[in-house]
């Protein structure tokens, strides 16, 4: 009894949402997309859950030129087309302020100095600052340093100061190392948040508690048993307002220098010593270490990429890529990539990782496959029919959740075999919709958590990876370019790719649908 009743504590404790101390944000950017999409929102949310502490402020840096009162306008404005609540809206927006000016203007930083010191003795803060940069990447640089020259990245005045920056972080391995070598002069890594909303997302989080909660999947997650793991990240929308970003970065520093391989290492990587963060850190760099360099003339054969033209998706016509607004009509810029991944270590050894995702496709989906083994000799048929092999699939989006193919007697007929999916959907089991990656990201680096960013070796070895075949399609330009219809799955040659091995994609078309929110 008293043995259960421990557990049972335990849990408590585990699942309690720690609130954090007192605490500030400020933004830099605050004009921009992504505070207004997913910052405010996110906040205003943590808000509404009395996640915040009670001190708390929230204090907006942009250029243009708001009062406090313009800018608690703009935000009040942005929650009501929401359904937000006025009351609550109405309270939120008290603790928010803003100033303007711009990042390499002495004037600014001054400013800035004097509104925290006046904040923080309003909301009694204890000098707690986090700094989110989300603003173009070309300016985080000059930010840092100017919060560095004014001290701003001291955190020996009594409070903490951690800077979020968003991504891209760099874009090669070059640029990644100077401004990491740069941000290092001015924050230790432990004030350093490298944020990847993927790793807020509840599937991904649970990727953790489904292989180390439960004993039954580890013994199985090798190359014993698994067959080979797919990850897909596809996306219905196209590059939306950011042709300016895509245009520098492309598909593959936008998704997989992050998103998708971050998504491999949680599925790869060994059991960490503890949930510390940096024992879960060190085990990702230690997998990181492991994927497979190609040399630059293996590259074609591993990778296909491609770019979107015309066409239609959910019954709508769409431009092509290269007749989107500020897009370069011969841009050669990818906006599909499909590659293979391989891991050098015991536990994978032979087992590739197929990798892919791309704007305009047929569907909203993001899941991550892990196809198991056919089983070693059939009892059921003769004449070699082969028997679906198990699949467990775990749904990142629509519905966040995961599935388990099993193969089943058809009721009725004496020996009829069929496939069985065992389905779990978050929101039908716990009826309740998870929080937006951003909410417990934020919440996180409030509470000084960094398990769920991206530590500078991992970014590194990440960068690494892919600055070879960066460098490569730098070099070829359009040459090796592919042309897929909007609304389709990408370039024919992405099957091509995972054919070759006797394999192909899981037909993703019937899985359930929604539109694209990013
Ligand atoms: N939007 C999104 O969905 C996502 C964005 N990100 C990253 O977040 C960051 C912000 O993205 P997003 O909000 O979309 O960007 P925006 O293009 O909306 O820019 C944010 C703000 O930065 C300021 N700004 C624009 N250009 C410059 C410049 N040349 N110099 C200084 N300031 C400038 C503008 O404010 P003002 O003119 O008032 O100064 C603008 O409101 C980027 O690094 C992006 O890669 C990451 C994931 C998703
Ligand atoms: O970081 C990014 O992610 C979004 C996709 O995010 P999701 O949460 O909607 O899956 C992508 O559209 C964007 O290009 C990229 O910068």
């Amino acid at each position: 009894m008293e043995q259960l009743i421990k557990k049972s504590l335990t849990r408590a404790q585990i699942c309690e949402e720690v609130r954090p101390g007192p605490s500030s944000i400020i933004i830099f950017g605050a004009s921009g997309d992504l505070t207004f999409r997913k910052l405010i929102p996110s906040i205003f949310a943590l808000f509404k859950k009395e996640l915040l502490p009670k001190q708390f402020y929230l204090l907006g840096v942009a250029r243009t030129k708001y009062t406090d009162e313009e800018y608690r306008n703009e935000i009040k404005r942005w929650l009501l087309n929401e359904n937000e609540a006025l009351n609550s809206v109405l309270s939120f927006i008290e603790r928010i302020f803003y100033i303007s000016g711009n990042y390499d203007d002495d004037s600014l930083y001054k400013l800035l100095q004097e509104k925290l010191n006046s904040l923080d003795k309003m909301f009694e803060t204890q000098q707690n600052h986090i700094f989110y940069l989300a603003t173009p990447p070309s300016v985080y640089l000059e930010i840092i340093r100017r919060l560095g020259q004014f001290e701003l990245t001291k955190e020996n005045s009594g409070g903490y100061s951690r800077v979020i920056i968003e991504k891209p972080f760099g874009s090669n391995l070059e640029t990644a190392i100077e401004l990491d070598k740069e941000l290092h002069k001015y924050l230790k890594e432990s004030q350093v948040y490298r944020i990847d909303h993927y790793l807020g997302k509840e599937t991904v989080q649970n990727i953790m508690m489904l292989r180390f909660a439960n004993i039954v999947f580890e013994p199985i997650w090798n190359y014993k048993y698994i067959d080979n793991v797919q990850i897909t990240v596809a996306e219905t929308l196209g590059i939306e307002h950011r042709a300016g970003y895509f245009e520098q970065a492309g598909l593959l520093r936008d998704m997989f220098q992050n998103h998708m391989i971050q998504l491999l290492t949680l599925v790869a990587m060994e059991p960490p010593a503890s949930l510390e963060d940096s024992s879960v850190r060190d085990e990702k760099t230690k997998l990181l270490k492991s994927i497979r360099m190609y040399d630059t003339y293996e590259i074609d054969k591993y990778f296909v990429r491609g770019q979107y033209v015309r066409g239609t998706v959910n019954g709508k016509e769409v431009p092509g890529y290269r007749e989107e607004r500020n897009v370069n009509p011969n841009s050669y810029v990818e906006t599909f990539v499909a590659g293979k991944f391989l891991i050098d270590n015991w536990r994978w050894s032979g087992v590739p990782f197929y990798l892919r995702a791309g704007k305009r496709l047929k569907k909203k989906i993001s899941e991550i496959a892990i196809i198991f083994k056919e089983v070693p000799h059939s009892i059921f048929f003769k004449n070699n029919v082969e028997l679906e092999q198990n699949v467990l699939i775990l749904n990142i989006q629509p519905d966040e959740g995961f599935s388990l193919k099993i193969q089943a007697k058809q009721p009725g007929s004496k020996l009829c075999l069929n496939t069985l999916t065992m389905d779990f959907k978050y929101n039908e089991f716990f009826n309740f919709k998870g929080p937006d990656a951003y909410e417990r990201l934020l919440l996180d680096a409030m509470v000084g958590d960094q398990t769920l960013f991206v530590r500078s070796d991992a970014m590194e070895l990440a960068w690494k990876l892919l600055t070879p075949i960066l460098n490569k399609w730098e070099q070829d330009k359009e040459k090796g370019l592919l042309f897929y219809e909007a609304g389709s799955w990408g370039p024919k040659e992405a099957n091509e790719l995972i054919a070759r091995d006797g394999r192909e994609w899981r037909d993703l078309e019937a899985e359930g649908e929604i539109e694209d929110g990013f």
